[in-house]
């Protein structure tokens, strides 16, 4: 098997080689304002947990992303509590009084939840700031201010639970994760509430109601995921002694807001806070029940995570599927829990990493393979681009020397308003203060009229003042009023808004149960269509199991129907050839002997009208006026002359004739010679010849009992045979033969004492040979 990836590396790599090529531009990513998912897959026990959290030699990327990202923003880092989350994945900020106010609260009362770890100095947090390598983000932004915030979930049994919610230790009860805070001492013990998957304003999946907590330091950070951790499932399995039973989730989330443009407060306006985050992802591994020696819970749970990963893995296909057709068939995200909350990273909201971890034991060959497989596939898929967080600075101080101006108006404003009213209350003075009312002379004309006017102008002034106060008691008489009013109508809105509030919060709860019950009934739909598609997928393989066997069988009869029509053919020729054969023979003899009685009849009419002379009867001598050899064309078997018509036609056919003719053959020049046009004549044949002709001639010659050359022509019909090669069946043979006529005179002289009749047979038969030759 042959699989390509961006990046191998093998079993000596460090982890900070592996942080170096994998997980460092992701942090950059986070300070950039970019979402990340970094995950590791594979089958259980190949390092999954090591590579995501190390250990105290070796950190893994955990520590070291959080390193990375403290010792980057230190600088630049806000107060705490300044950053407010809002419960709706979104945050706000708070002036720094408040945060201080925020900070004295949850230091008087500590059991407000969630907190911030205390700072361990555990031996882990202390190695992990060990880690020789201090990387530095270069593009942080000095013009603005930066928190960290973690949160921890695993989901478990496809249930998402908060690893750091306000979940008390319990002491007595094993396994210890499962335990609401408890106010009331002695109360029956509940089990952990699951949380809800949401969707943010853009678009985000998060989980609703999860903790969020702010760390200001690598440790800080460590400590929250320490104690997520205690509470995590793992469980020892024949294949690994820590099996994580779950898939865990921490996200890191950094935000960030620019300062105003004196550089003193962070500015207060929610669209320009930045909030991204990096999760890293630690995926319980794939696992065959029967490897890992699972049963009971271990097996459900084992079930669970096979189903989730199978779910991540048809996800992942079927978006591959949908950008190579250019088609937008439905991605079934909410399958899993898993799918569901990395929804937004598939969709384009974030940059999505896999690190695949082999375990390189030979029994897990076929797991390992299929996990490559998956991986390879999963690297095709092509997750959109996000955008950069920009902070548009020209903006921000454009707004803000707006926010001065309007701020200086307002000041003036307000001095302005100061001024008349000092300039109001010495309008309410009645006068000039009292001049010196000594009266020391009698004559004194001046000093009490003076008086008398000085005192109506006061009175006058007085009532004067008087009417303005009575017309300002009633314009505020009036505003009281119209002020109570307005609290009276702003206490009934309340109160309705509470009676409003009451209501849709019960309706909130009941759409709560609702969409529980529906979640549930949707678990069962998805278990049942599990179980449906695993029977379907049983069927067609045995459905494919009987279609393949069918084909063979049907083949397998193909075959044997074609070599029971070759053997039938063959047979049926054989036959045919063997019956005409004897026809032929049964005719021949038939014949032989028909012309034997006839030949007879003719005698015995000759004897009848010449008086039993010899007169009309042809001597030797007579016939023979042939040159001394004369061709004698006969069966093998001595006797009467056979009818040759047949033979002759088998010679004078159309067909492809190839004469074979030895180089030794000798030309005997009698005038019988066979009819047969050979096409070819050659003295060795080869294939080829052979191919080429449809009958096949052998000319065989071999000296006879009396020292005459005897040639026989051996004729064959050349078949095709199915392998591709030839086959030549003889089915003839033409035997010329040679007589010399005075030995045969010879052998009548000394015949001469036998019987006329035995005698006249014999001359019979070597002259009518002749004749009948000749003729
Ligand atoms: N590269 C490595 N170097 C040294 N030890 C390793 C390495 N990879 C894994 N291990 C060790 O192998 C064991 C199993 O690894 P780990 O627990 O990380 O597997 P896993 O894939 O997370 O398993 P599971 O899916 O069951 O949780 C651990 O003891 C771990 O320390």
């Amino acid at each position: 098997t042959e699989c390509q990836f961006s990046r191998v590396f093998d079993s000596n790599v460090s982890q900070k080689r592996l942080f170096d090529c994998v997980a460092q531009t992701m942090v950059d990513d986070l300070v950039r304002g970019k979402n990340g998912l970094l995950f590791t897959y594979g089958v259980t026990s190949s390092g999954k947990t090591y590579t995501m959290t190390g250990s105290l030699e070796e950190p893994g990327f955990l520590p070291r992303c959080l390193d990375m990202l403290f010792n980057s923003i230190t600088a630049v880092q806000a107060s705490k509590y300044v950053f407010v989350p809002d419960g709706m994945n979104g945050f706000h900020v708070q002036s720094e009084a408040d945060a201080l106010l925020e900070k004295q609260e949850r230091d008087i009362l500590p059991q407000l939840t969630p907190k911030t770890p205390n700072k361990i100095e555990s031996a882990a947090t202390f190695s992990f700031r060990n880690i020789n390598v201090h990387y530095k983000e270069k593009n942080i932004n000095p013009e603005c201010r930066y928190s960290v915030f973690v949160s921890y979930v695993e989901i478990y049994n496809d249930y998402v639970y908060d690893l750091l919610g306000d979940v008390q230790l319990d002491p007595f009860n094993r396994p210890k994760y499962g335990c609401l805070v408890d106010t009331v001492p002695g109360d029956l013990l509940r089990p952990p509430q699951s949380k809800r998957l949401r969707e943010d304003k853009n678009k985000n999946m998060f989980v609703y109601g999860v903790s969020q907590v702010e760390v200001a330091s690598t440790e800080e950070a460590f400590a929250a995921f320490q104690q997520g951790q205690e509470r995590r499932r793992i469980a020892h399995t024949q294949l690994n002694a820590e099996s994580s039973r779950s898939h865990s989730i921490l996200n890191i989330r950094l935000v960030q807001a620019p300062l105003d443009p004196l550089g003193e407060d962070l500015l207060q306006e929610r669209s320009l806070i930045c909030a991204s985050q990096l999760s890293l992802v630690d995926l319980a591994g794939s696992e065959r029940m029967a490897r890992t020696g699972a049963g009971g819970e271990r097996s459900r749970e084992a079930g669970n995570i096979n189903s989730s990963l199978m779910t991540l893995r048809r996800c992942l296909e079927q978006l591959r599927e949908n950008q190579k057709n250019g088609s937008s068939d439905m991605v079934k995200y909410r399958n899993s829990k898993l799918t569901h909350l990395f929804k937004s990273y598939f969709e384009g909201h974030g940059k999505v990493k896999m690190v695949v971890c082999l375990n390189p034991n030979m029994a897990e060959y076929d797991e390992n393979i299929h996990v490559v497989q998956f991986a390879e596939m999963a690297q095709q898929v092509e997750v959109a681009r996000s955008e950069d967080f920009k902070v548009d600075t020209e903006s921000i101080k454009r707004k803000a020397m707006e926010a001065k101006v309007k701020a200086e108006e307002e000041r003036r404003k307000q001095h302005t308003a100061m001024k008349q009213l000092n300039k109001e209350a010495s309008d309410y003075s009645l006068g000039q203060p009292f001049p010196n009312l000594e009266v020391m002379d009698y004559a004194d004309n001046e000093t009490v009229p003076g008086l008398i006017s000085m005192l109506e102008h006061r009175i006058g002034r007085m009532n004067a003042i008087k009417k303005r106060v009575s017309r300002y008691g009633e314009i505020f008489r009036s505003n009281l009023s119209s002020c109570t009013q307005h609290e009276q109508s702003v206490q009934q809105q309340l109160k309705d808004c509470e009676a409003d509030l009451a209501n849709k919060t019960k309706e909130l709860n009941k759409l709560d149960r609702q969409v529980k019950k529906l979640e549930s009934k949707n678990q069962v739909l998805t278990r049942t269509t599990q179980v449906f598609e695993k029977e379907k997928k049983q069927l067609q393989d045995q459905l494919s199991d009987a279609e393949a066997m069918l084909k063979s069988s049907q083949s397998d009869s193909r075959r044997l129907e074609m070599k029971m029509k070759g053997a039938v053919a063959n047979t049926k020729a054989h036959v045919e050839k063997e019956c005409e054969k004897r026809v032929r023979t049964v005719q021949t003899e038939m014949q032989e002997k028909m012309w034997v009685k006839d030949e007879r009849l003719r005698q015995l009419k000759n004897i009848i009208s010449t008086g039993g002379g010899r007169e009309g009867r042809p001597t030797a001598a007579r016939r023979c006026q042939t040159p001394l050899k004369q061709p004698i064309s006969s069966v093998s078997s001595p006797g009467p002359p056979v009818a040759t018509k047949h033979r002759r036609s088998c010679s004078a056919s159309h067909s492809n004739w190839l004469a074979h003719l030895p180089s030794s053959t000798v030309q005997t020049e009698t005038i019988l010679q066979p009819a047969i046009r050979p096409n070819k004549v050659v003295n060795v044949p080869s294939p080829k010849d052979v191919a080429g002709a449809s009958k096949y001639l052998l000319t065989h010659q071999r000296e006879d009992g009396t020292g005459e050359i005897e040639t026989q022509l051996v004729k064959g019909e050349v078949f095709h045979t199915r392998s591709g090669g030839q086959q030549v069946q003889f089915v003839d043979i033409e035997t010329l033969k040679q007589h010399d006529p005075q030995k045969n005179e010879k052998k009548s002289i000394t015949r001469s004492e036998t019987s006329i009749e035995e005698a006249s047979v014999d001359e019979q038969s070597s002259w009518t040979d002749v004749e009948t030759r000749v003729s």
